[in-house]
């Protein structure tokens, strides 16, 4: 049996119980009909102060939370049951999460001492990975998603929805957007729609069956409906209602089939608003996620300085989602700006906006019912800053920050009721007093008044005793068990008057009440009875009342966030030395002449961080260009692509940038090939993987992408590899004309710039001194002339003679390598690297317009000429190349040249000869 089955054998009545159903006793009668209608969980039943589960769900629940296997014994069997306390669940569900289990609370629906024979019980809360909302069990910083997908032909709907926050989003796309978007959301557990046949994620969600109907488009308009009272307004197809539909119902169902009230808003997007990122982008290029050794150090981690948890979520969307609306960008810019150049409005708002508390969780909760007294005291609290933080924005100059100082709603009423009806400094209980403020409710301080007396007149007591009876150490106290009593000691019973009744007999005393005092206590317990209930509706009356509010109050929560994710993105801008990029007007499409990239000084943010000495580099990749990197391995190359990527990636965002200066296209997409990555549990080999990443290169950029190529081509044979990178390369310039930065080591790909125009070499250097190599990490035209591979093995400590004969190899391949140019190679007969084998030809997907173009391009290549017509004359390039460098060895001075020099000669010649 496999996990999944393993733990679905625990879901459902447990098959010993049915067996004997008719004569179970009544409550496990009610458990096993709760596991019957929940039979897609593990059913945690309350009895008291604990959660139990029986038979096989209670082996499942000892095994995995570490708590003692017991058993209940009754006349119908000896049934295996295992407890967990509900007031500290929370670590025992996770580890039940953590395990995949997916759990349904049955809970005690009606107060135990008030039922008539068996109490009521009902699953209130399913608890999988999508639908948490306990605080301990969520991440504080990071939105969890429960998404849904349907599919209808060629079109796909997904929707996600934080249960948590009531954040709602939907969005429609075609497969390949959709997955992407998918990708991009990572939702933590997905209802999938019927027919959807999706492939092997990046992300590992728990996949959850769930009733087809619920897909079922007249359905889902009706649930979407007590949502949005116009689903037409809110979707743009049925297959975007299906699947928000979907989504809410199960969602709902997850809530014990409540309607989710903080769900105020659903909002729709399209992916083409957005910079799309791909999951292969973002893993990357370190968004969110280290593999390096740097462990932690990502651009989130570079970018996180913000104060709460409402910004920490937000900055995280911000940069999943950059924009493409120029507007909108210069806006966030502008905001960014204005804070930044304001260190004291940046400093009074961090302060404000850190004691802010998590308001969407806050609200969500205070929606489902399940806030306490303290959670209406923390809004309160949080709300209290806001007038504090519209005062920091007066008179700001940015548009954006006026609209948020503006959209931030005072909430004067609300502030104002919470803290008329709730304590300073409430329990963390709310049925057992203490909660309401004096003053709020005049019953309830009749009645704690009666309490009051009561207990004034039994704690004056003490004295009118010892007075009456002459027993100066008599004392009334009161315990638990037998309440109020008078207690004399054993030498002064002779004393005790008549009208003592006995209670309890202790060694040394006895303990007495008078009628009067038992009166007295009856009429205070009956006031602290009906206080605390009266107490308990009158929270719940308030809370529902600040529930009305929940708009409201979701619209200050996300003005907050923005907020914070700005000053954050200010005091890195002047924490960090970035600068404000500039955009060109329009898109590279629209625009005419200067249309590229243009860096001065660009820094990588995560890299700089990370250690003592950055080198800045400049970056001219003009709109359409194809800028090939050669260069000594380590010397910077990735570093480098990838630093121009998050420059473009940050300052969509609306973050300022790591450079001195930056002139940007706004780009559509930033697509990376980076890094050769087994993809093991996907079924990819290295080489399939990169191949599919091309492809996907290859068919969906446009003149408005940032393409980053890192090493396209290692994955295969050096002859079949150079083939791929130079079609690939020829490719992107002549059909696609996106941005493009390509670091190889196929150093025989960098003639590539003399036959294209749009294409150029840059290279990093590295200096050499005793056979020890320095990188400069400085970026510099043209293509470098080795990668001193051998040196930088011997560098990372690979044994000495490994080196040595490496070493001698190169040397003896090089010098083949010009022998064989001089007797083997004629004219015309060059060796053609352009060439792929028949292995190694892109497969023709002839699925998107790019396809045919891709085709006839390879097809071009096999032939010999290339889809652009450019005719290029072999022979007599050849017999000019080998001309120059026939000059160039007779011109060289041996005598001064060091091995390493010759060596570089020898490559620089060999590859003109290629
Ligand atoms: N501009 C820079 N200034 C300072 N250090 C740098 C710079 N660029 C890169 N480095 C350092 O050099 C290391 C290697 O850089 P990088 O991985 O970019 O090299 P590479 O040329 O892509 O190597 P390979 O060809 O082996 O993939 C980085 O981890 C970083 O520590």
């Amino acid at each position: 049996m496999n996990a999944d089955a393993q733990r679905e054998a625990v879901y459902g009545a447990p098959p010993e119980m049915l067996a004997v159903r008719d004569d179970l006793t009544p409550m496990l009668s009610q458990y096993a009909d709760l596991c019957e209608t929940h039979d897609d969980a593990l059913v945690l039943f309350q009895v008291g102060d604990f959660y139990e589960a029986f038979c096989g769900a209670a082996e499942a629940v000892a095994r995995t939370c570490e708590v003692t296997l017991t058993k209940r014994e009754d006349s119908t069997g000896t049934w295996p049951m295992a407890g967990i306390p509900i007031d500290n669940a929370a670590g025992y569900l996770e580890r039940l999460l953590d395990a995949g289990y997916r759990v349904a609370l049955a809970d005690q629906v009606e107060d135990a001492s008030e039922a008539s024979g068996l109490v009521d019980r009902a699953v209130t809360q399913l608890i999988t990975p999508g639908t948490v909302v306990d605080e301990e069990l969520l991440e504080a910083g990071r939105a969890t998603y429960l998404g849904a997908v349907a599919r209808d032909g060629d079109d796909y709907g997904l929707a996600v929805v934080d249960v948590s926050t009531g954040e709602c989003l939907v969005t429609g796309a075609d497969r390949a957007l959709a997955l992407e978007e998918l990708e991009r959301l990572a939702p933590a557990e997905l209802v999938v729609g019927p027919d959807c046949d999706l492939p092997s994620l990046s992300f590992d969600p728990m996949e959850t069956p769930f009733d087809p109907d619920a897909f079922d488009t007249e359905t889902a308009r009706e649930t979407l409906s007590t949502y949005a009272p116009r689903p037409a307004a809110v979707v743009e197809s049925t297959v975007e209602l299906r699947a928000v539909g979907a989504l809410l119902a199960y969602a709902e169902y997850a809530q014990g089939d409540s309607k989710l009230e903080y769900v105020t808003r659903v909002t729709r997007f399209d992916p083409r608003e957005f910079l799309q990122l791909d999951a292969t982008a973002i893993r990357s290029l370190e968004l969110f996620d280290s593999r390096s050794a740097r462990a932690g150090s990502t651009l989130f981690s570079v970018l996180d300085e913000t104060a709460c948890a409402l910004g920490r979520r937000r900055l995280e969307s911000w940069l999943r989602r950059p924009l493409v609306d120029q507007n909108a960008i210069e806006a966030r810019l502008d905001a960014v700006e204005t804070l930044a150049d304001d260190a004291l409005s940046r400093a009074d708002l961090r302060d404000h906006l850190s004691s802010v508390y998590d308001l969407e969780r806050l609200v969500a909760r205070i929606a489902r019912e399940r806030a306490s007294a303290r959670d209406l005291r923390s809004l309160k609290t949080t709300l209290d800053r806001v007038p504090e933080i519209r005062a920091t924005l007066d008179g700001v100059e940015s548009g954006l920050l006026s609209d948020l100082r503006d959209s931030l709603d005072e909430l004067e009423d609300v502030r104002d009721h919470i803290d008329r009806a709730i304590v300073d400094d409430p329990p963390q209980e709310i049925t057992e007093g203490g909660v309401i403020a004096p003053g709020y409710d005049d019953e309830l301080d009749d009645v704690r008044g009666t309490a009051e007396d009561g207990r004034e007149w039994v704690s004056n007591l003490e004295a009118r005793e010892q007075e009456r009876t002459g027993i100066d150490s008599l004392e009334v106290g009161y315990n638990q068990v037998h309440g109020y009593y008078i207690e004399v000691t054993n030498p002064n019973l002779d004393r005790v008057p008549d009208d003592y009744v006995r209670r309890q007999t202790l060694k040394n005393s006895e303990r007495f009440y008078t009628p009067e005092l038992k009166e007295r206590e009856d009429e205070i317990l009956r006031a602290a009875d009906r206080a605390d209930s009266l107490e308990y509706d009158l929270f719940c009356e308030v809370r529902a009342d600040v529930a009305t509010e929940s708009e409201r109050i979701q619209a200050v929560a996300d003005a907050l966030s923005d907020l914070d994710v700005l000053r954050t993105l200010a005091d890195v801008a002047v924490a960090n030395d970035y600068a404000r990029p500039q955009f060109h007007d329009g898109t590279v499409s629209g625009a005419s002449g200067d249309a590229g990239i243009e860096i001065d000084a660009g820094r990588h943010p995560v890299v700089e961080r990370a250690q003592d000495e950055f080198v800045p580099n400049p970056t001219s990749l003009p709109q359409g260009g194809v800028a090939l990197i050669t260069g000594p391995n380590m010397s910077g190359k990735s570093t480098y692509m990838r630093q121009v990527a998050l420059v473009c990636i940050l300052a969509q965002m609306g973050s300022f940038v790591p450079a001195d200066t930056a002139r940007l296209p706004v780009v559509d997409r930033v697509f990376t090939r980076v890094g050769a990555s087994d993809d093991i549990a996907g079924g990819q080999s290295t080489f399939m993987r990169e191949m599919s990443e091309l492809t996907e290169i290859l068919h969906n950029a446009t003149e408005d992408s940032l393409v980053l190529l890192d090493e396209v081509g290692r994955g295969t044979s050096t002859t079949d590899g150079l083939a791929i990178a130079r079609a690939a390369t020829e490719f992107v310039h002549d059909e696609v004309g996106a941005m493009t930065l390509f670091a190889t080591h196929y150093h025989d790909l960098t003639d590539t710039a003399d036959e294209r125009e749009g294409v150029f070499n840059l290279h990093f250097t590295a200096t050499q001194t005793d056979g020890d190599v320095t990188f400069l990490h400085s970026v510099a035209e043209g293509p470098s002339s080795s990668s001193y591979g051998v040196e930088v093995a011997h560098l990372a400590g690979v044994p000495a003679t490994v080196v040595e004969r490496a070493r001698r190899l190169v040397e003896a391949d090089a010098a083949d390598a010009v022998a064989d140019e001089g007797s083997s190679t004629k004219p015309g007969q060059h060796r053609d690297h352009t060439k792929p084998t028949e292995q190694t030809q892109p497969t023709n997907h002839a699925q998107s317009p790019q396809d045919e173009t891709l085709a006839a391009y390879v097809d071009g290549l096999e032939n010999g000429h290339h889809t652009d017509g450019d005719a290029v004359s072999p022979e007599s390039d050849a017999d000019r190349v080998a001309r120059d460098v026939a000059d160039e060895l007779r011109e060289a001075d041996l005598v001064d040249t060091t091995p390493l020099e010759a060596l570089n000669l020898l490559s620089d010649l060999k590859r003109r000869l290629e």
